[in-house]
């Protein structure tokens, strides 16, 4: 994994493809621990999207995950792709994530917004309390 400004680019570690409009799930025998308090999200890299046709899924890794980091990929073209081995197609970016508790309630409070806007029932109101997240 490659350290370049605000991102790290991830790799695959052998030549693999992805079937004309399919999906693969590329191996990267890479595993990583994301700092407490942030996941690391499976980006795309915007060249691979634009000149190969290939779009990104899934792409949540959890700072408790352990095992190998695998890139959901999908051929959006009508041909197959071949990637080489080394490839980055991807990015991995750290983000901060926030984890309060939440639990079910009867009722919201009112905003300016919600006054403003049509009337809307939230057939199941879900309250998040607000506390003090550490970052690891
Ligand atoms: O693009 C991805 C998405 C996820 N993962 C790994 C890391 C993540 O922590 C784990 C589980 O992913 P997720 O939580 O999105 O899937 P799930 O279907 O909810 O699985 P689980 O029940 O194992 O949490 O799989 C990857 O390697 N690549």
């Amino acid at each position: 994994m490659n350290r370049r400004s605000s991102r790290y680019d991830l790799a695959i570690n052998r030549a693999q493809d992805i079937p004309a409009y399919g999906r693969s799930l590329l191996s990267t025998i890479l595993s990583i621990k994301a700092p407490e308090g942030t996941y690391a999200r499976i980006a795309p890299r915007s060249g691979a999207a634009f000149r190969k046709g290939i779009l990104i899924g899934a792409g949540v890794v959890d700072s408790d995950y352990r095992g190998e980091v695998q890139i959901l990929a999908f051929n959006i073209t009508d041909q197959d792709i071949f990637l080489q081995k080394h490839e980055c197609i991807t990015q991995i970016i750290l983000e901060h994530i926030s984890t309060p508790k939440v639990m079910e309630v009867d009722d919201l409070d009112t905003t300016i917004r919600a006054k403003d806007g049509a009337e809307m029932e939230l057939p199941y109101p879900i309250k998040i309390i607000p506390e003090i997240i550490t970052v690891g």
